[in-house]
C-alpha cells in the first residue's frame, strides 16, 4: 500500500516520477534468458534489479500475462511479489464492469490473501459508470487509475466528443472526483496529447496522472511537465518498450538502466526547475 504522501516523499527522494512498464514478450527478450525456468520473470527481475532507484513505479500490463495463459498469470504473481514495497505496483489492465463483476476484478487485483495479487492500484475504464468504479474504491488505500484521455489515435473517437456539459473526458473526470479525492483517484492521459494538459488540470488540479506514451509513441515529457506539473508532482510518466528493449542482448538490463536514468535526469531538472526538489 502506498499513499498519496508516500509516493510523492518516493519523488522527492529519488527525483523522479518515472513509472516503469514490464510489458513482457517473450518474443522480445533476449534469447539467452529462454533456458530460465520462467524466461518472463528472470527478464521482469533484472529489469526491476536495474531500475529500481530510478522509478517510483511498475506497471505490468496484464495483457502481456494473460495471453500466456496459466504460465503468464504464474509470471504476474511472481513479478507482482517481487516488485519493491517503496514502489507503487500499477497493474494496468483496464477493467470494467458491472459492480458485481467488479468485485471479482478487484479481489483479484488487490486481494492477496484470494488472488496472490495486491496491487496498489489498477487502471479502469470509465465507460459503464459510478457503479463499476466503486467496488474498487472498497479497498481501503487501494488507487483506481480511469482512463480519461488516451495516448492513441482512437482517443478522439469517443472521449473528446462535445455534450452540453462539455468534452466526453471533462465528465468523466468530474463525475469520478464525485466518487474520491485524489487520495485515491488517478487519471490516465496520453503523453502525445501536449497542451490538453493545461485542460485536463483545469478539471483535474490535484490528482496524479499516469502519463504513458513517452518513448515508443513519441509524446514529448518537457511539453507534459510545461502543462502537467503541479507543486506536488502530480505525474507519473511511464515508459515502457524503451526501456524494457533497449537492447535484446546480454546487456539488456544495463541498457534499460542507461534509459531509465536518461529519463530520470531529464525528470530531475524538471522537477528542480519547478521548485520540488532541490538543485
Ligand atoms: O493505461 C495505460 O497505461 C495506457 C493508456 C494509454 O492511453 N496509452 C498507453 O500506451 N497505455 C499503456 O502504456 C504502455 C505504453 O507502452 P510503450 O508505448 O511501450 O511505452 C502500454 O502498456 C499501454 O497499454
Amino acid at each position: 500500500m502506498l499513499s498519496r504522501k508516500q509516493l510523492i516523499e518516493q519523488i522527492k527522494q529519488k527525483k523522479s516520477f518515472l513509472c516503469i512498464g514490464l510489458d513482457t514478450d517473450l518474443n522480445k527478450i533476449p534469447a539467452f534468458l529462454h533456458t530460465y525456468p520462467d524466461p518472463v520473470l528472470e527478464f521482469n527481475r533484472r529489469i526491476i534489479d536495474a531500475t529500481h532507484d530510478l522509478c517510483v513505479a511498475y506497471k505490468p500490463n496484464a495483457a502481456f500475462y494473460e495471453s500466456r495463459g496459466l504460465q503468464g498469470w504464474q509470471s504476474l504473481i511472481d513479478t507482482y511479489q517481487y516488485l519493491p514495497k517503496e514502489c507503487l505496483s500499477i497493474i494496468d489492465a483496464k477493467r470494467g464492469d458491472i459492480g458485481n463483476t467488479s468485485d471479482q476484478y478487484a479481489r483479484a487485483f488487490f486481494d492477496e490473501t484470494a488472488g496472490g495479487m495486491g496491487f496498489d492500484a489498477l487502471t479502469v475504464a470509465p465507460y459503464m459508470g459510478h457503479d463499476s468504479l466503486t467496488p474498487y474504491l472498497a479497498y481501503e488505500g487501494k488507487w483506481i487509475i480511469i482512463l480519461a484521455l488516451t495516448s492513441n489515435d482512437g482517443s478522439r473517437d469517443f472521449q473528446c466528443l462535445k455534450t452540453d456539459n462539455g468534452l466526453l473526458y471533462e465528465n468523466v473526470i468530474q463525475k469520478a472526483n464525485s466518487l474520491a479525492g485524489a487520495d485515491r483517484i488517478m487519471y490516465v492521459v496520453g503523453a502525445t496529447q501536449g497542451q490538453e494538459f493545461a485542460n485536463i488540470r483545469k478539471h483535474a488540479p490535484d490528482n496524479f496522472l499516469l502519463v504513458p506514451g513517452v518513448g515508443a509513441q513519441g509524446g514529448s515529457l518537457a511539453e507534459v511537465c510545461r502543462y502537467g506539473l503541479t507543486a506536488d508532482c502530480g505525474l507519473l510518466v511511464n515508459a515502457s518498450r524503451s526501456i524494457a528493449y533497449a537492447s535484446n542482448g546480454e546487456d539488456f538490463a544495463e541498457a534499460a538502466r542507461a534509459e531509465a536514468l536518461s529519463l530520470q535526469q531529464q525528470m530531475q531538472v524538471e522537477l528542480e526547475k519547478a521548485g520540488i526538489v532541490r538543485e
